[in-house]
């Protein structure tokens, strides 16, 4: 009904939320019917906590605490819901949609509130009931700020989740409800009660009209439309508050990674895992690269295997580009015995359980949410990959035993607004110019934390714009390509002087020799079980060019590649996180990793364009993979 209000009688729209929040409600019940009733197999072993008893130990303590009438209560609203008496909790939902709409006019000067009326109808409904109490009786504070979940100002009045002083004295946190065993929050004062007295004892609980009359006309006066209303908010929050961390906005993103729980476990796997980590050579490393189906990853995966080490990938295959191009790396990587465990870096347990299973000597972490620009579109997922992910995966390794050295991608970004060229690792960095550089700064000063706690050895390396074959669609050099082939036009961009961007573009390979330096240099983790033992490694490099090209430079370079003309807009640079130009010094990568980049922009080009066209048009010419 409400839904038909706000989207149409009979309109699509309305009838798929409906059914989305139909659904919802039935496994809800489904699950609280478990937990309430005891699931089948164990109803003859344990005391499970019946829907009656439970209902019995509610009305005794309303009973007990507000000197209602309750036995005159009790009398008459058992009369009432022995009218439709649910047998089968699965039907309750049915039912309670059929049940005829109250009439909320009756009894004026009343106010009502929703959990009075569950409650009376405990009965009637006994797990909705208590689906209600613990979503309905949640106060406003035990969600992070209740304003973040709206987006018209205030979420929580008075007309909406009227909860009176006695209810928010009964939704005291009780960590033995199933709602608040996920929840567990502080309790803070709620903020609409605000304007209650602060001094203990001023409300007196004979002011609240006995609970019984109270009761007798409340479910009189309450509207069917309003507490399916009030419901579905509430399910909205309860689905927030329990949902995977979020995220990013967007959802798809995040779609493989809360999948993920279902792809892992069971011996096969445990095979895979172990066999795949398993180095072939001996002294050979043990790594674990996340992010294995990305660009880097899957280079850097195959680079290792086929010198020996026992590499194991983990990627989530989200679909920030095309996941197919991330399905085709997967298929390299097979081919070369590395096996990618599909699956999150923020999950906690799954990386706990690669650790039980493989002592990894070495983490390779690539994993990450890349890209300048798209940080202003989807913020969350640079929050959610680069910093939550990461401190997920450097809380694993420092309880690891042993723990891990761990090399990771840090990004040129973080040089920012920086002006002194070529960029060195002692510049300062305190001046990002997108999110997506603050939050690889940030995961400079997080890694530096657990290196200075726990002894965890770790690298970061300053990439500085990678390009090459099985690259990232997102990149210029790769969407241009595509745009050219396709004829259409191009944009760009120009400094605010009309100069050249210029980007120090370092060509795959190279990239790879500086990670496998770094993982080949990294000295052990001096920490174990969580303890540091003695100082630790912790390095941050460079790897770039050394030789900036300005992006005009890089089309026409593309343009002679693919025999083809293209048109171009230039374009003012856009204020969305793009800096003016990148200039690597790699004075202390060569010195310390042997780090010695050989490929020139055009020869690296031409190694990308023929993968290109291999992959994408099925040319003969097909690159050595
Ligand atoms: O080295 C880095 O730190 C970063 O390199 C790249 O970021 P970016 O250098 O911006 O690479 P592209 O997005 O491929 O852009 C390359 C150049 O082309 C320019 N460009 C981009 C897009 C466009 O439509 N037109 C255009 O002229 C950009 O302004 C930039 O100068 C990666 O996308 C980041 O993930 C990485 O961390």
């Amino acid at each position: 009904m409400c839904f038909e209000k706000l989207y149409g009688v009979d309109t699509s729209e309305a009838k798929e939320m409906y059914n989305s929040v139909y659904d919802v409600m039935k496994a809800m019940l489904k699950e609280y019917t478990v937990i309430f009733k005891g699931p089948n197999t164990q109803s003859s072993q344990s005391n499970p906590p019946s829907s009656t008893a439970a209902r019995d130990t509610f009305a005794s303590e309303l009973a007990e605490d507000s000197n209602v009438e309750f036995e005159r209560m009790d009398r008459s609203y058992k009369e009432m819901v022995n009218e439709i008496r649910v047998t089968d909790p699965k039907d309750e939902l049915d039912i309670y949609l059929k049940a005829e709409v109250e009439n909320p006019k009756t009894l004026p000067g009343m106010e009502w509130d929703v959990l009075s009326w569950w409650r009376l109808n405990s009965q009637k409904y006994p797990v909705l009931s208590e689906i209600a109490r613990d979503v309905l009786a949640m106060q406003v504070s035990y969600v992070a700020s209740e304003s973040a979940f709206s987006t018209s100002g205030r979420l929580l009045e008075p007309s909406r989740s009227c909860l009176t002083h006695y209810m928010t004295q009964k939704s005291k946190p009780n960590p033995n409800r199933h709602f608040l065993r996920f929840l567990n929050p502080p309790p803070v004062k709620m903020s609409h009660l605000d304007d209650l007295p602060s001094t203990p004892g001023k409300y007196k609980t004979d002011k609240v009209p006995p609970y019984g009359i109270l009761h007798h006309h409340r479910y009189l006066r309450l509207s069917k439309l309003t507490l399916w209303a009030s419901l579905f908010l509430a399910l909205f929050l309860f689905y927030l508050v329990l949902s995977p961390p979020p995220s990013p906005s967007r959802r798809n993103l995040n779609d493989s990674s809360s999948i993920s729980a279902a792809k892992y476990g069971g011996s096969h796997w445990e095979k895979q895992v172990r066999k795949s980590a398993r180095p072939r050579s001996h002294g050979g490393l043990t790594v674990l690269v996340t992010g294995a189906s990305g660009f880097v990853g899957t280079h850097v995966s195959i680079a290792l295997r086929r010198r020996g080490d026992g590499v194991l990938g983990l990627d989530n295959f989200n679909r920030y580009y095309d996941p197919k191009l991330k399905r085709a790396r997967q298929g390299l990587l097979e081919r070369s015995g590395v096996f990618v465990v599909e699956g999150d870096i923020n999950d906690a347990v799954l990386l706990r359980k690669l650790f039980d299973v493989v002592l990894f000597t070495h983490v390779m972490h690539l994993a990450a949410q890349a890209g300048v620009r798209y940080a202003m579109q989807n913020p969350g997922s640079y929050v959610n990959s680069n910093i939550a992910g990461f401190v997920n995966l450097l809380e694993v390794s420092k309880s690891a035993n042993p723990q891990p050295a761990i090399v990771w991608a840090s990004s040129s970004s973080v040089y920012g607004l920086n002006s002194k060229v070529p960029f060195s690792e002692k510049d300062r960095t305190d001046q990002p110019a997108s999110l997506y550089a603050a939050t690889k700064k940030a995961g400079e000063g997080i890694a530096h934390t657990y290196n200075h706690i726990y002894g965890l050895s770790l690298t970061g390396l300053r990439f500085f714009t990678v390009y090459g074959p099985w690259g990232r669609p997102d990149m210029a050099y790769f969407f241009f390509t595509k745009d050219i082939l396709k004829g259409k036009t191009i944009t760009v961009f120009e400094s605010p002087d009309k100069g050249s961007v210029a980007r120090d573009f370092t060509y795959i390979d190279d990239i790879v020799k500086g990670c496998l330096g770094a993982l080949d240099t990294a000295e052990k983790s001096t920490g174990s079980g969580g303890k540091k033992k003695g100082p630790a490694m912790f390095r941050i490099y460079n790897l770039g060019n050394t030789s900036p090209v300005p992006v005009t430079k890089l089309v026409t370079i593309l343009e002679k590649l693919l025999k083809m003309k293209t048109k171009k807009k230039i374009m003012p640079l856009p204020r969305n996180g793009d800096v003016e130009f990148t200039h690597a010094n790699i004075t202390l990568a060569q010195a310390e990793l042997g780090y010695k980049p050989a490929v020139d922009l055009e020869t690296g080009l031409k190694k990308f364009v023929k993968w290109y066209m291999g992959f994408y048009t099925g040319s003969k010419k097909k690159s050595s993979w």
